[in-house]
């Protein structure tokens, strides 16, 4: 299990488009010419000289070596809340899985403003490190160190942090790495602070530099950013993190495209209706307001994670695999992209919950009472070639909604040839669930079983949890980490692309920053602000899903529609439903897929009438529709997280 394990990370972390998925001429395995084919396998590069020479921009490590080398690991902000949800939990796993150094060869240094008690540092910020007895986690702790520096933009703190290491590192020619886990008004400081005083020792040993998002709140302030970072830094020794580059399904994009037949053929205006690319969140900025007040919805999450889904789904087959090759395909695409302005956006924020248990945006600490700052933005985005011609590309980022969810949903056209089976309605969907319960799946039309030629909408779904069960599912900054310590770059932004996606969002921030337009208010835990349905109707064709919870809510005004829809899942005629007719009747309103369990044992809770009967009568499901209709109404918030949520 533990191989497996490190078998599966081992093999996604070090790929991003595989040898197997390397489009056109470097496609074959055979081919001699791709740098990397020339190379031999990723994993495979040796480094002939034991160090890691300037070129390593195209050799990426391998594990042995990522594994035995000597490793100090900084993080700027450590007391945060990034290095206490995501950094030290990846840091702990990757020890555990073997893919960074254990004992005396590793060590993780904090670094704040101000000193800490180290025991109590540690209890706080490891709180969310999945223990396992492979790993005691007295190892893990007793390579963790804090350096309390002063300020993040003046010197003398990395001054004392560069004698800490050479202390710790006890002269021995050890790898740096550093993580700047702060708020991005420090960013440029600290890279330089970090360049003049806290180098490892060249040429031997690498020194890198991770920088979280956002990079820069619109076109200049990139520019001056990425230049006081490039003054110091070198473009291969900087790592700017996009976290939603390490996701599995997002890291598989390029695989379903370019390792099929299927896809590639249809990946086209000619056979694309839309694209649509969702993220939401159930929760709040819980405490970040004082940072997110500042940014937005759209420099927080679209202009970044969302924009590079988008790029990864509309780039051109790249030239190779290599990392400068798929930065090029994608800097292209980003500037094949029309540039939004504030009537393509639908901006809202959200308030208080019906029932008032969770706190408005205006409630966060740190938001100013009068803020217009949108928790929700959708977009249409256009791309001007060949390839997209004509077809919108919907994104939507939205804080305190129904749900945690995000996902890509392709939507094909339907063909004339359509109309003889089943009507222009009939579309196929390709769905990328990107989380949770990671998914790749098809809606499609399937002749129903049976002496009649009845057409019936039909999923093939290939849910991660069953197809690659007991597989490994990395965090994604796991990956980052693992990426950055082997010096592949191509899960991480380039500074060019960084350039285009701040060229096509900036007009649009700035009209929000000046004219400060009024968002639209919706409550938390709501699925859609409200004029949102029409909106997207109307911007981009694209009709927004219903949750079941509205679609019976929606049906419980009509009694005719209700009868009939019961009628159609009571297979048997027997005038009741029961548990695998309910099951059916859930899955259709799941796109045709089977509900997570969990959601459908709440599903069947609540079809049965609160109890726990085998079968249910039209009475029982009337009373359901009800029930959905006051609480879809309503929207009190318990009620809805536990019985709509797809988690
Ligand atoms: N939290 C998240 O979910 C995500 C965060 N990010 C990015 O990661 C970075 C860190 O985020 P996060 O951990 O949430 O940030 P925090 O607000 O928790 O700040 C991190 C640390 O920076 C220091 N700090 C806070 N405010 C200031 C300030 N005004 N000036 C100087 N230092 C300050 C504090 O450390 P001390 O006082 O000890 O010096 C703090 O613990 C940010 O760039 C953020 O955009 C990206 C994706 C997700
Ligand atoms: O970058 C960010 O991402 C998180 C969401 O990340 P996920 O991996 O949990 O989907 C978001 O909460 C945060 O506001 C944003 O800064």
């Amino acid at each position: 299990m533990a191989a497996l394990a490190e078998k599966t990370l081992n093999k996604s972390t070090s790929q991003h488009l595989s040898p197997a998925t390397r489009p056109s001429k470097s496609l074959s395995m055979e081919d001699t010419t791709s740098p990397r084919a020339r190379a031999g396998s990723w994993d495979s590069v040796s480094t002939a000289s034991g160090g890691f020479l300037p070129e390593i921009k195209s050799k990426p490590a391998s594990i042995k070596e990522t594994s035995s080398r000597r490793l100090t690991v900084v993080i700027f902000g450590a007391t945060g809340d990034l290095a206490k949800k995501k950094l030290y939990p990846a840091l702990y796993q990757l020890m555990l899985l073997g893919q960074l150094p254990r004992g005396d060869k590793i060590r993780i240094v904090g670094f704040g403003r101000r000193a800490v008690e180290l025991q109590g540092f540690i209890k706080k910020q490891c709180a969310n490190v999945k223990k396992d007895a492979r790993l005691p986690f007295e190892d893990f702790a007793s390579r963790l160190f804090f350096h309390g520096g002063g300020a993040y933009d003046k010197a003398p703190g990395f001054e004392s942090l560069a004698v800490l290491l050479d202390e710790l590192e006890q002269g021995l020619p050890t790898d740096r790495l550093f993580f700047l886990s702060v708020p991005p008004t420090v960013f440029g400081a600290c890279a330089q602070h970090v360049s003049a005083c806290c180098r490892a020792q060249a040429p031997k040993r690498w020194t890198r530099l991770i920088i979280e998002k956002p990079f820069g709140k619109d076109s200049d302030s990139f520019a001056e950013l990425d230049a006081s970072t490039s003054g110091s830094w070198s473009e291969d020794e900087l790592f700017r993190i996009d976290h939603y580059l390490g996701k599995e399904v997002v890291l598989n994009l390029s695989t379903l495209r370019f390792a099929n037949q299927l896809f590639e053929p249809t990946w086209n205006s000619k056979c694309i209706e839309s694209v649509e690319i969702t993220f939401k969140e159930d929760i709040g900025t819980q405490g970040r307001g004082g940072y997110f007040d500042g940014f937005g919805i759209i420099r927080d999450i679209m202009q970044n994670h969302l924009l590079q889904v988008l790029v990864l789904c509309a780039m051109e087959p790249p030239a190779s695999d290599l990392p400068e090759d798929i930065q090029k395909a994608k800097v292209e695409v980003l500037k094949a992209m029309s540039i939004p302005s504030l009537d393509d956006a639908f901006l809202a924020q959200y308030t208080e919950d019906n029932f008032m248990s969770e706190p408005g945006y205006l409630e966060d600490p740190g938001v100013p009472d009068d803020s217009v700052t949108p928790t929700f933005a959708a977009i249409v985005l256009k791309i001007n070639n060949e390839r997209w011609k004509g077809v919108p590309f919907v994104v939507k980022a939205g804080k305190g909604l129904d749900e945690r969810l995000a996902e890509v949903r392709v939507r094909y056209k339907s063909q004339p040839y359509n109309k003889l089976l089943v009507g222009p309605q009939a579309k196929n969907e390709l769905v990328c669930r990107i989380q949770p319960d990671e998914a790749l799946y098809l809606k499609t039309h399937t002749k129903k079983p049976g002496l009649e030629q009845e057409v019936e909408p039909t999923c093939m779904d290939m849910r991660y949890a069953s197809t690659f069960g007991g597989s490994y599912l990395a965090d994604a900054y796991e990956r980052m980490f693992l990426n950055a310590a082997k010096g592949d770059s191509s899960l991480f932004v380039s500074s060019g692309e960084l350039r285009e996606a701040w060229r096509v969002f900036t007009p649009l921030l700035h009209a929000i920053d000046k004219t400060r337009p009024k968002p639209i208010l919706y409550a938390f835990g709501e699925r859609n602000p409200r004029g949102f349905r029409d909106w997207s109707l109307a911007h981009s064709g694209v009709k927004q899903r219903q949750s079941f919870m509205e679609t019976l809510s929606g049906l419980s005004g009509d009694a005719g529609a209700l009868r009939a829809y019961f009628d159609r899942y009571d297979a048997d005629k027997d005038g009741t439903l029961r548990a695998d007719e309910i099951r059916d009747l859930a899955r259709s309103l799941y796109d045709g897929r089977d509900p997570p369990e969990n959601t459908l044992r709440k599903f069947f809770h609540l079809a049965r009438g609160f109890d726990l009967k085998d079968k249910i009568t039209f009475q029982d499901f009337t009373y359901f529709a009800r029930c959905a209709r006051i609480a879809h109404k309503s929207k009190p918030r318990a009620y809805e997280r536990d019985v709509c949520s797809e988690k």
